[in-house]
């Protein structure tokens, strides 16, 4: 039987991202990709993410993350479900623990992050410096200006979408900024197409973006490995990264996407910080049947 089976996990959403939060603090197990495909299949632990956490690795962090897509893909970065690990491990009665001054260094396969609660329903996620070259994001050819890459969906004469910007958040992103309502493109059509071109040899999460103000930008993503989502955390903060790159807005912004708004911040130190709020549906545990016939 997966050692899985009737551990507990809580369901959370972070502005619609659907997340659930599994502690296996203490125990040596890990996750395999086809549970990790079984737990999202299932309608009570269905997820977008499932954000899993182990002890501490490097000396000085409180625990290290592992993330998983839907498809069961990990990714090293995720920012929505970051806050809702914030919220886990500060104020679940079963998994928290104290924290130095109410904030916590998580580290994952990309590096740390740091989260802090705002108030008992947001929390704000240090997410670190952006990854700006080509080889970092990663690209699969040397672009030596990733605020534009040469990629374009729709006829070479009159493309729907081109040159989108390219910003690692720990997790590759391509960002499409267009002129009128991103609810006007076909994301579901688009996205797949582009997330798995040849120009991402680890895939990438899609965005579309409009520049609504100075500081609100108005954002729908197509996650690597999850698809539609109601919201993106590292989208967000990719998007005001490329769109302060490109003078679009200064260094900060209000990103609206459907599920809610996150409140994004490039500080001077080429730190990342996203604020945004974290809901808890409920708490469940695996049923072993979840797992049968699984291999490994
Ligand atoms: N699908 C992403 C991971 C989750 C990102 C998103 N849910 C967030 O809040 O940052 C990837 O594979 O890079």
């Amino acid at each position: 039987m997966s050692p899985l089976a009737n551990r507990r996990f809580l369901k959370m959403h972070g502005a619609g991202n659907a997340i659930v939060v599994l502690d296996l603090r203490g125990t040596s197990i890990r996750v395999a990709s086809a549970e990790a495909r079984a737990i999202a299949a299932d309608a009570h632990s269905r997820f977008d993410q499932l954000m899993v956490v182990h002890d501490p690795v490097t000396p000085g962090t409180d625990a290290f993350m592992r993330i998983y897509n839907t498809d069961g893909s990990e990714s090293g970065a995720c920012g929505n479900g970051t806050r809702c690990v914030g919220y886990a491990l500060l104020d679940d009665p079963a998994m928290a623990r104290p924290a130095e001054n109410g904030c916590l260094t998580l580290e994952t396969k990309a590096g740390l992050v740091a989260v802090k609660r705002v108030t008992d329903r947001s929390f704000t996620v240090d997410m670190g410096q952006p990854r700006l070259r080509w080889d970092e994001i990663p690209l699969a050819e040397p672009f030596p200006d990733t605020r534009r890459i040469e990629l374009q969906v729709g006829p070479i004469d009159d493309p729907i979408l081109h040159s989108p910007a390219a910003v690692s958040m720990g997790n590759p992103h391509a960002i499409f900024f267009v002129e009128r309502d991103p609810d006007t493109f076909d994301l579901g059509r688009i996205g797949p197409l582009l997330e798995a071109h040849p120009i991402f040899p680890e895939r990438a999460n899609i965005s579309i973006a409009q520049v609504t103000s100075r500081d609100t930008i108005k954002l729908r993503v197509w996650e690597r490995g999850a698809g539609l989502t109601l919201a993106c955390g590292t989208a967000a903060c990719a998007t005001v990264v490329a769109a302060a790159r490109l003078r679009m807005i200064g260094r900060a912004a209000r990103v609206t996407l459907p599920g809610g708004e996150l409140s994004i911040e490039w500080r001077a130190d080429d730190h990342v910080l996203m604020t945004g709020p974290v809901f808890l549906e409920g708490e469940g545990s695996f049923s072993p049947d979840l797992f049968a016939g699984l291999d490994g």
